[in-house]
């Protein structure tokens, strides 16, 4: 399969500390590839520099950063600023986060489809009680006349699910999707996003602490490490039989019989 998102040499810093060192990745469409490793390796950066939503205070040092044939990086902001939230989608660790709680949900997603341009305001009003719809919330007119504070963490990631997917993209960045959410939720949301973007030929980036999470739905999995890509393969011979140290001991933190825990934090290797 050819890769959709390829992720070659990448080194961000903030100042003069790198927290992205040499990292290569790549995800095909209809791919769910998981990023693991313990807090602070450097998954959300290297999610957000695909995303061109990196701290102004971090800094690319080097690398590429190819979605198709073009080079993110090298595109001139005003082609690339279009990209993000439409071709690539970001589903965030706190949906709550990523609404404006003074807002009705209808009145977010009419903007963010109307910047888009998808249309007149008839049809942008349809467009998005389809998205609902197509995610499976019960009564999408009175989601969309909900104000987020209303709705639960769940039904607040279905609504970003179906306002990304509405836009039609090529590629997800899902930065720990359900840890905001309770574990009833987690396995929901999950399968949702999951399927819909293999029914759409999506590829997903799919960063997570949590390790049988990333075991049930990735198809590979890169393995980070003080910023660098210890090891990656297909998620269920990397977790069965690990060939780094590293990955080892983040599987053997995890608790016993309670698979939805994040790991404790590695011991040195
Ligand atoms: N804005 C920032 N300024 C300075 N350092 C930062 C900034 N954001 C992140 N860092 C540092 O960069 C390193 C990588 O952080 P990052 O959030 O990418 O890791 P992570 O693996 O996603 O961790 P977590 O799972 O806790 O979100 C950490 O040492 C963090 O403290």
């Amino acid at each position: 399969m050819s890769a959709l998102l390829a992720i070659e040499g990448l080194t961000v810093a903030y100042g003069a500390v790198p927290v992205v060192r040499d990292a290569s990745l790549a995800v095909a469409a209809g791919e769910v590839l998981g990023l693991v490793g313990e807090s602070g390796s450097g998954k959300s950066t290297l999610g957000m520099a695909v995303l061109g939503l990196l701290d102004p205070a971090a800094r690319v040092e080097a690398g590429r950063i190819m979605l198709g044939s073009d080079d993110l990086l090298a595109l001139p902001p005003a082609s690339r600023r279009p990209l993000c939230g439409s071709t690539i989608a970001l589903i965030p660790q706190e949906p709550m986060a990523a609404l404006n709680p003074t807002l009705r949900i209808g009145r977010q997603l009419d903007l963010v489809l109307r910047q888009h341009g998808k249309g007149n305001a008839g049809a942008r009003r349809r467009l998005a009680e389809d998205a609902l719809a197509s995610v499976m919330i019960a009564d999408p007119p009175r989601i969309l006349a909900s104000y987020p504070f209303q709705l639960s963490g769940g039904q607040l990631q279905r609504v970003l699910i179906a306002l990304a997917f509405a836009l039609g993209p090529k590629l997800i960045i899902a930065d720990e999707p359900t840890t905001a959410l309770d574990m009833s939720a987690q396995g929901a949301v999950l399968d949702l996003l999951v399927s819909r973007a293999r029914d759409e030929g999506a590829g997903v980036l799919l960063i997570s602490h949590n390790l049988p999470l990333v075991r049930r739905y990735a198809d590979r999995v890169a393995v980070m490490r003080r910023g660098a890509i210890v090891e990656s393969g297909m998620a269920a011979d990397v977790l069965a039989a690990p060939r780094h140290a590293y990955t080892s001991a983040l599987i053997a933190a995890l608790p016993a019989n309670t698979p939805q825990r994040t790991p404790l934090p590695v011991p040195e290797v």
